[in-house]
């Protein structure tokens, strides 16, 4: 069997502070990589190698040319000092960031954030890479300054187009595996940042009720439906909901029983690792929609497929932030909302219903399936992918 390894694996320490970070290529493609930078507590080297690969398998997905990447701090987001060391991170990631690597937010990390460091050391976009390439790259920054700045709900395009292509997926998934329409659906979700909250916004108004939602203080539950626009105005940067403003009309109960809710669909959309052995008994759902990256650990992925339970995978589920800069950069996508929304609807949609058949027709979980297609379009797929 053959490893995969990735192509470049770094370890950057902060001068100022000790702290430290990764930054991984898992490959170039026509000399390009892009994946965001993630900050958290206790990350470690490979989560972020982990990371980099599901990007090079999403960016093939929503058809870039560009291989995978990750960056990572190991460090609190909520901490006075983490911009100042994410900037520092970035500067030292510079040479990158002009001439490959194409980043943007992740966990704990804000988009508008990483687009005003960058800014203030000379970098004009956290695409830079990408645009300096493009053919048409006198017309592509207004392009994307107009199209990142659109107002969708109070959140930006960038923070919500994850949580959009999360309900498209959803929604066709909902129809295929448990054959119902969305609006006959219920939910529960894990994380109620960028990916959380909007997915969660755009499945309710596609007409799931949304039972259950938690943060890393805990999860609240309401039977008959959480109401997601009373919900967005009590969360912070970091997706936390203050629990002083909250009515008592929620249930609260502990972060980890997110996953006992007996709904059609779990939605993890916060950390890696978040459905494992230990507590993959208790779904009683038939589908996981994978929002987060890597939130289900193969052993756990591997005792669901055995339950009959479906997992659309990360790569796909959630690779509408991918879409969206793939949307960007395509001139023939009309420049507004609708215009991407119609693009991640295309892409995303069709990329579900094709897996679901595909799984079907072999005998094979969806991210097998979905592996069997990359491996066909573009032969990104290795031995060691096989589940
Ligand atoms: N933001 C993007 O553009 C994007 C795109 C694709 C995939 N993702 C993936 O989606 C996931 C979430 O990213 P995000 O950008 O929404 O992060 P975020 O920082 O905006 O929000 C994270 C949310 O998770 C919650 N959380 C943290 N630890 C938790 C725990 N132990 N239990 C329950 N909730 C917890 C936080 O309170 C917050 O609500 C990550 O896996 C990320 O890689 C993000």
């Amino acid at each position: 069997m053959l490893l995969h390894h990735p192509l470049l694996k770094t370890e950057w320490v902060d001068p100022l502070t000790g702290v430290k970070g990764y930054f991984v290529i898992d490959r170039l493609l026509s000399g390009y990589c892009g994946g965001g930078i993630r900050m958290r507590k206790g990350l470690d080297a490979q989560e972020v190698e982990r990371l980099a690969r599901t990007m090079t398998l999403k960016l093939s997905m929503v058809d870039m040319p560009s291989g995978g990447a990750k960056g990572g701090i190991d460090y609190d987001p909520a901490a006075p000092e983490a911009l100042d060391i994410l900037k520092r991170f970035l500067e030292a990631h510079r040479p990158f960031l002009q001439d490959c690597w194409a980043t943007g937010e992740d966990l704990g990390t804000k988009e508008a954030d990483i687009h005003r460091i960058l800014t203030e050391i000379g970098i004009q976009s956290p695409v830079q890479a990408w645009i300096e390439k493009h053919p048409n790259a006198e017309l592509v920054p207004t392009r994307l300054k107009n199209l990142l700045s659109l107002d969708v709900e109070g959140m930006t395009l960038v923070d919500v187009s994850t949580g959009y292509g999360v309900a498209v997926s959803a929604k066709h998934a909902a129809e295929v595996i448990l054959g119902k329409a969305i609006q006959t659906t219920t939910a529960a979700i894990q994380g109620f940042g960028s990916v959380g909250a909007s997915a969660a916004l755009y499945l309710q108004k596609l007409g799931c009720t949304i039972v259950a939602i938690s943060d890393v203080l805990g999860t609240i539950y309401k039977e008959d439906g959480i109401e997601i626009k009373e919900l967005l105005p009590l969360r912070s940067k970091l997706g936390v909901i203050d629990r002083t403003l909250l009515d008592d009309k929620y249930t609260r109960v502990d972060r980890e029983q997110w996953i006992d809710f007996n709904v059609d669909m779990l939605i993890p959309a916060a950390i890696a690792d978040a459905i494992h052995a230990g507590n993959v008994n208790r779904v009683q759902s038939k589908l996981v929609i994978e929002g987060a990256n890597l939130p289900t650990t193969a052993e756990a992925e591997k005792a669901l497929y055995d339950r009959g339970i479906c997992v659309i995978p990360d790569f796909v589920a959630n690779s509408g932030g991918a879409g969206l800069f793939g949307a960007a950069l395509d001139l023939q996508v009309e420049e507004s909302i609708e215009g991407i929304y119609g693009y991640l609807e295309k892409v995303i949609g069709n990329a579900t219903k094709r897996i679901l058949k595909t799984a079907s027709e072999h005998g094979v979980s969806a991210r097998t399936a979905a592996l069997m297609e990359l491996q066909r379009e573009t032969g990104i797929r290795r031995d060691s992918d096989v589940d």
